[in-house]
């Protein structure tokens, strides 16, 4: 059973004052077991508030105002663009993008929209939460429409092939956008749809997990831009119901999920033997995370191509308030509990609020476990993970979104991209096995200017983390535990911390915010860009290793952990958790 509560209406906002749809009424109490700790209840009331969850007080988008190291590397990168208009964007596309509510493009849109506009091969390293599903969106639609329209710098075999099916219906979309999981190549379709509203292309979605004859029914009404999971474009390329042939732009999200050890085989086989254009083709490489080993194996999909990296390595960590306890295995729920019952929120006549929280764990068989434990300790939750039917992922994500359950318990597959206005908190029950992957599931939260909370429960089995992690939280400014110092001082010897190929689980490097052609063994890169705008602090090599630590920090429970000896078992806090919001300063969007 997903539903506990009355469909609260949603509640989330577009830019400043231009609220598509209002906060709804908070969601209707699920019955609470323990009665809590009122001051502990008031303080996260407080962060709640600070939170704005569904607001638009101050932790609501800001854009006008940024200062955002940006590198770009590459040959005559293009300059950037303070607005949509001056990225040269169609008309069509600009209407949509006012109907959206967007006032004036982010960071990564700034320097994104010209280098694609210009034809240009990309990669493109930017935070969780900053707009790069509009960064490529838009280039793509205008394009399009400008090749139909014979001009633009993609004129020229721009003809409309949606009419050539005849007898055997072969869709031979010319742009072609892969992601990762599901849900996000439907995300990834909703927003291609809304952007190109105006144009009269037509924006197709394929993936798996529902029957393929409604896809295939979809595919045969035309298909100028696909959306698609890798598997099922495989399918369907090997039905013949899909062409590459007439591809110009390849678009990869998630890009180093997409070329991890999982993926990888399937997308050469994709790009490199499924009849794909290779010269006439434009290739852009999205994520927020790019590790150099990655970058390298990316590099054999692009030409010539400009590499650009948009705030700081990793992560939007200036929003993300990021804390970590030493939690071990078999005290994680007494732990979670607590959290749940501080955060809750008291609206009206002894009611409680939960704010939407994201609960990662390890495993599928622990997210459907543990999702039911919270329903009987009386959370409203509900588990997204890949042994779920489609229609049971869709159904869970719709119910976290609307706030029906506002727990949701989920493993990796719900890690990368999704974008949920107002999660409030991403709780790391279970670490996952890479830098990379923690800092998108973070990344759920504290997205496109919002405040969010993280907290990560470390134990034992995530040694190989640590140095990953206080490179992070040192990074962002954060409070440091001792022990998580002393942990990432302590050599490590538990095989290979690695999540997949080239993934880093430690330090060194950075999470790929530096154009690995830079390093000394490539001859062929070049031309640093530092010409940024006003506002930017563009250029300006930054690294994720910190001066010093934040070791004696004394939030609540949060820091000041100093009794740890490397011998002994660290201190664990719990319940003494407290969700401090003093320190969340954004940057980038505020
Ligand atoms: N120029 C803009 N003005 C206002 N809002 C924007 C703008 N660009 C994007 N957004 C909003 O910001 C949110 C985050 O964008 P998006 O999902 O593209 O982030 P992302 O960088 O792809 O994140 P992730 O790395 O997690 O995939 C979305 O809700 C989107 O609508």
């Amino acid at each position: 059973m997903e539903a506990y509560y009355p469909n609260s209406g949603g509640a989330w906002t577009t830019v400043s004052g231009r609220s598509s749809r209002k906060p709804g009424p908070p969601p209707a109490p699920a019955p609470r077991c323990g009665d809590g700790d009122k001051a502990a209840v008031g303080e996260v009331a407080d962060a709640v508030e600070g939170l704005e969850i569904g607001g638009e007080g101050d932790g609501a988008r800001r854009l006008d105002k940024y200062e955002i190291p940006v590198e770009v590397s590459g040959d005559g990168a293009p300059p950037p663009a303070d607005t949509f208009e001056a990225a040269g964007l169609v008309e069509a596309v600009l209407r949509c993008v006012a109907r959206a509510g967007y006032e004036s493009p982010t960071p990564v849109q700034r320097y994104a929209l010209p280098i694609a506009g210009a034809g240009r091969d990309l990669m493109a390293c930017a935070q969780t939460g900053s707009g790069k599903t509009a960064a490529f969106c838009l280039p793509v639609i205008s394009g399009l429409v400008n090749a139909e329209a014979g001009g633009g710098a993609w004129s020229g075999g721009g003809r409309r092939d949606r009419g050539s099916f005849d007898r055997v219906r072969v869709a031979k979309p010319r742009a072609l956008i892969l992601a990762p999981t599901r849900e996000l190549a439907q995300q990834i379709h909703d927003e291609a749809k809304k952007f190109s509203s105006d144009t009269g292309l037509k924006v197709v979605v394929a993936y798996g997990g529902t029957p393929i004859r409604d896809q295939l029914r979809d595919l045969e009404r035309g298909a100028d831009i696909l959306v698609a999971t890798p598997g099922r474009l495989v399918d369907m390329v090997e039905r013949s119901r899909i062409s590459l042939e007439a591809i110009k732009f390849l678009v990869m999200d998630e890009a180093d999920r997409m070329l991890d050890m999982g993926f990888e085989p399937q997308i050469r086989n994709i790009v490199d033997r499924m009849g794909m254009p290779k010269n006439s083709r434009q290739t852009m490489l999205f994520s927020a995370t790019f590790p150099p080993e990655i970058q390298r194996l990316a590099s054999d999909f692009l030409s010539n191509y400009i590499f650009i990296t948009v705030g700081r390595v990793g992560s939007s960590t200036d929003l993300i308030e990021q804390t970590i306890e030493f939690v071990n295995d078999g005290e994680k729920r007494g732990f979670l509990l607590d959290l749940l019952q501080k955060q809750s929120v008291d609206v009206a006549d002894s009611k409680l609020q939960q704010p939407l929280t994201l609960v990662f764990v390890e495993t599928k068989r622990e997210a459907d476990s543990l999702r039911y434990w919270l329903y009987t300790k009386g959370f409203p939750a509900t588990a997204i993970h890949g042994d779920r039917t489609q229609q049971e992922r869709e159904s869970a994500l719709r119910s976290f979104k609307n706030g029906n359950t506002p727990i949701m318990v989920a493993t990796d597959v719900a890690s990368r991209g999704l974008d949920v206005p107002n999660v409030a908190h991403v709780i790391n029950y279970d670490l996952p096995k890479s830098i990379e992957d923690y800092v998108h599931r973070i990344g759920r939260t504290g997205r496109a200017g919002k405040a969010g909370i993280a907290t990560a429960f470390f134990s034992e089995s995530n040694h190989h983390l640590a140095k990953g992690l206080l490179e992070l939280m040192t990074e962002a400014k954060r409070d440091v535990p001792k022990w998580l110092v002393e942990y990432a001082e302590r050599p490590y010897y538990g095989g290979s911390s690695y999540g997949g190929r080239g993934r880093r689980a430690g330090g060194g490097g950075g999470y790929g915010g530096r154009d690995y052609r830079r390093n000394d063994d490539y001859s062929g890169g070049g031309g640093r860009y530092n010409g940024g705008a006003n506002n930017y602090a563009a250029g300006g090599d930054y690294s994720v290793h910190g001066d010093g630590y934040y070791a004696g920090g004394g939030r609540g429970g949060g820091g000041g952990r100093s009794s740890y000896h490397a011998e002994a078992p660290p201190p664990r806090y719990y319940p003494s958790y407290a969700m401090g919001t003093a320190s969340i300063s954004a940057s980038g969007w505020n």
